[in-house]
């Protein structure tokens, strides 16, 4: 039930119709106590008004009004009056006192019940009332209390209010062209290109509205003067309301298709601002029905509170008070104002001023390093010596770290560490297929649901300003000159002298990296743009061995695992030579990232059996039944049949058949395979398969070449001018066809294969060798040493052979018990490769006496 008993709002000018936002300035004491009532109000309650419109002015009235009252009611403009008059701007409204005896006067006799929704303050004693159209109803009386004598206080009158009989009694036919006409509206309002969002509100409002409520809604939107508003209110009877809405639809409409063909200004026709202005206002009323009401104003007082917590440089706080002032004079419904609004958020929100207090303790860091890490002394030692620049310089300038190595060797968790022993945060950027400059920089402000770049996201992120921030993958980042080029904007990220005043696109403000701690990752140099690589200082970290990977998965993976699981040392026991197996037989890598999520799956295993266990025992304790011992044999049950055997057992001895070593550039070594055959044909045709690049394809030329010339030294051939492929094609493949290949490191291997094959002598399995070759024979040396020969040893190699060249290489690079386990052979030529390759072959060592001969 609605009070009958309410405070008079006289409206100059205007008129209120039910289901109607409008919004009054109010000023004077009995505005103060109205509005004091509102704000004391609880959730629950409502404070009613009745909204009445004043009859017109006449000239004699304003004469006797000048006389009378000094407080003469401006005119006003309402948020839902008639499109006929230029728009004020509702901040711009003049004050009204609720009521003066010259109004009084004027009064209707009728007007629209109303609820105060919303109530801003725009000054001292001057209130901006949102005032939410209920119901109409007619005054019946004015009520006289003790406190109303006198001639300004608020008029109280009482009230009755229509029933309305919905729909009923209203013709069928006038209903459906009166829906007709609303749908029309809504169309042209599309043809005029509203925003969608308005339309969709439109589109809402003509379906789930009652028809009658419908009406009034329209009336307030669509092109109608003060009289026709108020002959709408005056309306009771449902079938002349909707006959009403109807012809000023009808109306409406036409001066829309008018002025839609003809581009003249019509008096009153809306321009598109004003059009979506009140569109805009009627959104607002429609989600505050839905009790959305938001509360702008305490949020921007939040927002300014947080503003001032940030602590902003004075550079950023000039631009955060221009927005704010701006902001204030947006539409909060309007798109500019989200945009804005997100923008000062940002502001807020970044670390300008907040740190991590520096606790840079070399020993610690030691410490720390040694703690979370097996092995890898060369990388720890120059860490070490990075920090304890970084502490007796005391600033970042030094050049930034770059960890590069295969994948799953530690270089992420590495950072990890780094930032822990100085107490910094750490946050990761990865920066793998990033492509656009703009994912670095951040896009401008003018593009929709633009937001900042990756590095100030990643400052956000960690919430203060001098975190550790790896940047992973740097080698991944995508060039691509149609975007422009992220590497360049890393550039200015990773230059300390221009860091101090890193602009992002989205903020458009200077902000200082220079207390970042960076360090990259990659897992290749080949493709790190030579700009960024010189600003960095590359620290190699090289694949594991077995025996490394043993004692990393001792000391490291199985505890970490152990305690993911909730589990004790004592509950998994894994054996030295069940994490050998695994290693060999369940993973192929570098690193031990696989090697980690096997162990895992060992340990989650055994959480499932003991979880069994625990269940069945009625005292919860699993007893003597659980083992926590791992078999080698149950590593099938566990992980299911091994995946990889030792390379080299594949194969058996064959002629033309040889093992090279290959260095993938994500630092993966491996070994693979040549096979060469012959086959009756033109004649010294070569045919090459297997994914090949243009430098292999050249070598296994060079190769057939060298070993064409060199047939009859080999004993191959009865005299020097015989060819050896005179009636014979040659075909030589590499396994994986599907891996591209490529780099001249083959050489040794397709002149051995090809020497092997037609010799028919045989390379055994287990030697493997790589280097290039030129014409005249000569072994040259290759890159990738470390990992080749890492990967061989995984794979069983006994023996590599090498050019002479790489023996530092191999003295300098390749791990103790890897040297002791392998017989390395130096080539200076292409002899010395085939002497070593085919020493074990009787029919190699009896001829070799005569090929000297024939030298
Ligand atoms: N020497 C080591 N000692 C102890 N744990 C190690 C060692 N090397 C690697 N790990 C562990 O191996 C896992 C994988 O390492 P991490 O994620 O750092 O690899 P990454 O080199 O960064 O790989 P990617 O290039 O793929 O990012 C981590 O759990 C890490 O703790």
């Amino acid at each position: 039930m609605h009070p009958t008993t309410l405070t008079v709002i006289p409206l100059e000018d205007k008129v209120l119709l039910p289901g109607v936002v409008m919004r009054l300035v109010l000023s004077g004491p009995e505005a103060i106590e109205l509005t004091r009532r509102f704000f004391k109000k609880t959730e629950q309650q409502a404070i009613y008004v009745v909204c009445v419109p004043l009859h017109p002015l006449r000239s004699n009235d304003i004469a006797d009004c000048t006389s009378q009252a000094p407080q003469v009611p401006l005119p006003q403009q309402g948020m839902a009056s008639g499109y006929d008059k230029e728009q004020q701007r509702p901040d711009q409204q003049q004050p009204q006192t609720l009521v003066t005896p010259l109004q009084h006067a004027r009064l209707a006799s009728f007007g629209c019940l109303a609820k105060l929704v919303r109530v801003q303050r725009s000054g001292v004693g001057i209130f901006g009332v949102y005032m939410e159209g209920i119901q109409r109803c007619e005054l019946v009386a004015p009520v006289t209390t003790t406190t109303t004598t006198s001639s300004t206080s608020p008029l109280v009158f009482q009230v009755r209010y229509n029933q309305e009989t919905i729909g009923s009694s209203i013709p069928t036919g006038l209903m459906d062209a009166y829906m007709k006409l609303s749908k029309e509206f809504v169309q042209q309002m599309r043809q005029l290109q509203m925003p969608d969002s308005l339309i969709l509100q439109l589109t809402k409002m003509t379906n789930t509205l009652a028809p009658l409520a419908l009406a009034d809604l329209m009336i307030s939107i669509i092109e109608t003067s003060f009289d026709e508003k108020w002959n709408m209110l005056a309306t009771t009877e449902p079938t002349k309301r909707i006959t009403l809405a109807s012809t000023l639809m009808q109306r409406q409409l036409q001066v829309l298709h008018i002025s839609q063909h003809v581009h003249s200004t019509i008096e009153g026709k809306l321009t598109k601002q004003q059009r979506e202005f009140y569109l805009r206002q009627q959104l607002d009323a429609i989600r505050q029905e839905l009790g959305h009401e938001q509360k702008e104003e305490d949020e921007m007082a939040e927002l300014n509170r947080r503003l001032v917590e940030a602590n902003m440089p004075s550079h950023v706080v000039v631009i955060a008070q221009r927005e704010l002032k701006r902001i204030k004079r947006l539409q909060p419904s309007s798109t500019e104002w989200a945009v804005s609004r997100n923008y000062l958020e940002w502001l807020a929100e970044l670390p300008w001023a907040k740190r991590t207090e520096d606790r840079l303790d070399v020993s610690d860091a030691k410490r720390q390093l040694e703690g979370d890490h097996f092995g890898l002394d060369q990388v720890k030692k120059r860490i070490i010596e990075h920090l304890s620049v970084i502490k007796i310089k005391g600033d970042l300038k030094a050049p930034i770290l770059c960890f590069v190595g295969p994948p799953g060797v530690g270089k992420t968790s590495l950072g990890k560490s780094i930032a822990k022993a100085l107490s910094r945060e750490f946050h990761r950027l990865s920066l793998g297929g990033v492509r656009d400059e703009a994912d670095v920089r951040g896009h401008r402000r003018t593009y929709v649901g633009s937001q900042p770049g990756l590095v100030i996201q990643g400052l956000h992120k960690a919430g203060v300003n001098n975190p550790l921030i790896l940047l992973d993958e740097i080698d991944k980042l995508v060039h691509s000159s149609h975007y422009g080029d992220p590497g360049a904007a890393l550039l200015e990220v990773l230059d300390p002298e221009q860091n101090n005043a890193f602009t992002d696109h989205y903020l458009n403000l200077a902000f200082d990296l220079s207390n970042v701690l960076f360090i990259a990752t990659a897992n290749s140099l080949d493709t790190i743009p030579g700009p960024l690589l010189d600003r960095m200082e590359v620290i190699q970290l090289h694949g594991y061995t077995f025996e490394e990977k043993l004692h990393i998965a001792k000391t490291h993976l199985l505890p970490k695992q152990l305690v993911a699981h909730g589990l004790d040392s004592k509950d998994v026991i894994l054996s030295d030579e069940v994490i050998l197996k695994m290693a060999e037989n369940y993973t192929r890598e570098s690193g031990v990232r696989t090697l980690e999520r096997t162990i895992a799956s060992v340990v989650r295993a055994k959480c499932v059996e003991l979880a069994a266990l625990r269940e069945s025992a009625a005292d919860g304790q699993v007893g003597p039944s659980y083992c926590p011992q791992i078999q080698t044999d149950d590593l099938a049950t566990i992980l299911g049949i091994a995946r990889f055997d030792k390379e080299v057992a594949e194969r058996d001895d064959v002629p033309g058949v040889v093992t090279g070593l290959a260095y993938g550039g994500s630092g993966n070594g491996s070994i693979l395979f040549v096979e060469a055959t012959k086959m009756p044909g033109k004649g010294g045709h070569l045919q090459l398969t297997g994914s090949l690049g243009d430098v292999i394809k050249e070598s296994a030329q060079i190769a057939l070449t060298w070993v064409k010339a060199h047939a009859f030294e080999l004993n191959l051939t009865a005299t020097r001018r015989t060819n050896i492929v005179e009636f014979d094609d040659v075909h030589i493949h590499f396994p994986s066809g599907s891996i591209p290949k490529d780099g001249p490191s083959a050489g040794v291997t397709l002149v051995s294969a090809l020497v092997s094959l037609f010799g028919e002598w045989q390379v055994p399995a287990t030697t493997a060798m790589s280097g290039e070759i030129s014409l005249r024979g000569q072994v040259l040396p290759v890159g990738g040493i470390k990992e080749k020969v890492i990967s061989a040893h995984r794979a069983g190699i006994r023996k590599v052979i090498l050019p002479w060249r790489n023996q530092k290489d191999v003295d300098a690079d390749v791990p103790l018990p890897i040297k002791m386990d392998i017989e390395f052979v130096y080539a200076k030529t292409i002899w010395d490769v085939l002497n070593a390759a085919f020493v074990k072959d009787e029919k190699w060592s009896a001829n070799r006496i005569a090929f000297e001969s024939h030298l």
